[in-house]
């Protein structure tokens, strides 16, 4: 593991207001990670979710899942009943409900409203900031998080720039963040940031660093269109940055894996990682939610 070094400390209380030195950053958040180390734990992971598989588990994930549509053929009735099961997705028990229920912009407002008119509430997450691919200008993705914010988002799912992090430019990555999350205003923000399109897992961890940075309220691994998508070797890294950057700040971040996980095993190895690395105190739905469009399925066919 690396070593924080001091400097590391006026570092980040230099970023919290706003300077951000690209020469330090590096410094700092540079580091490699040790392969073996990291497919030994997930063998680990595997093994525990395993083991955790019972239906207290199960009911635990389904309340952590972010229900996700996110397809050019997405109406509002789609949307409305995708919400319907996000309030109630076990319909013998009305205490358990989903994360939040996730969409593009432009359903937000049906979801919105069907919330409204039924008087029901669940959190409404807006994928923006250029989603999926994030190769736009600044001032669409800033708009397109005021727009979801004003037609009811409660939180918003951004992506970075990948462009810029493959290009080392740690500060477009990171000023890119801070410019969404005031937009996002009091929602909360979820910064995507594309693992499967880094390369790296040093990039990952500077990703991670830079979102943290800016202030984003969870990292979130992919955005579920990449060709690899949610790792358990890629949510170790970013795990990895959150708890240092805890141990820093005594902040929390949450984490977000999605993109893919479509099984209770699979979604119980990231349990049994955030456990491992962050601790019981993370599995809760303020600080771990799983992106998925297919899990739900899985989970109640297995109760
Ligand atoms: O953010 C959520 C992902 O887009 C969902 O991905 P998925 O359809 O592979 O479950």
């Amino acid at each position: 593991m690396a070593t924080i070094v001091p400097t590391l400390f006026s570092f980040v209380r230099d970023t919290c207001k706003g300077r951000f030195d690209v020469a330090t950053f590096e410094k700092e958040v540079g580091r490699d990670f040790d392969n073996q180390e990291i497919t030994q734990a997930i063998s680990r992971y595997e093994q525990e979710a395993k083991n955790m598989r019972n239906k207290d588990e199960i009911r635990k994930v389904i309340q952590y899942i972010d229900l996700t549509t996110l397809n050019g053929d997405d109406t509002a009735s789609k949307v409305v009943a995708l919400a319907k099961r996000a309030i109630n997705p076990i319909p013998t028990d009305p205490s358990i409900h989903c994360g939040s229920v996730c969409v593009y912009p432009q359903r937000i407002a049906d979801v919105k409203k069907f919330l409204k008119s039924t008087n029901q509430t669940c959190h409404i997450t807006g994928v923006a900031g250029g989603f999926p691919s994030g190769q736009y200008h600044l001032q669409s993705k800033v708009l397109e998080c005021e727009l979801s914010v004003a037609d009811g988002a409660t939180e918003i799912d951004i992506v970075i720039s990948r462009a810029s992090a493959l290009e080392e430019d740690w500060k477009t990555v990171h000023d890119e963040v801070l410019a969404c999350k005031k937009a996002c205003g009091s929602a909360h923000l979820k910064t995507i940031l594309a693992t499967g399109e880094l390369k790296t897992l040093s990039n990952v961890y500077k990703a991670s660093w830079a979102s943290i940075l800016a202030g984003s309220d969870f990292i979130k691994t992919s955005t579920g269109k990449e060709t690899v998508n949610a790792t358990l070797e890629v949510a170790y890294v970013m795990c990895t940055a959150i708890k240092r950057w805890y141990e820093l700040t005594g902040k929390k971040v949450g984490f977000k894996p999605a993109g893919g996980i479509k099984t209770v095993d699979e979604a119980l190895g990231f349990v049994a990682l955030v456990k491992d690395i962050l601790g019981e105190q993370w599995l809760n739905p303020t600080l771990f939610r799983i992106g998925a469009s297919s899990l739900l399925d899985d989970c109640l066919k297995a109760l």
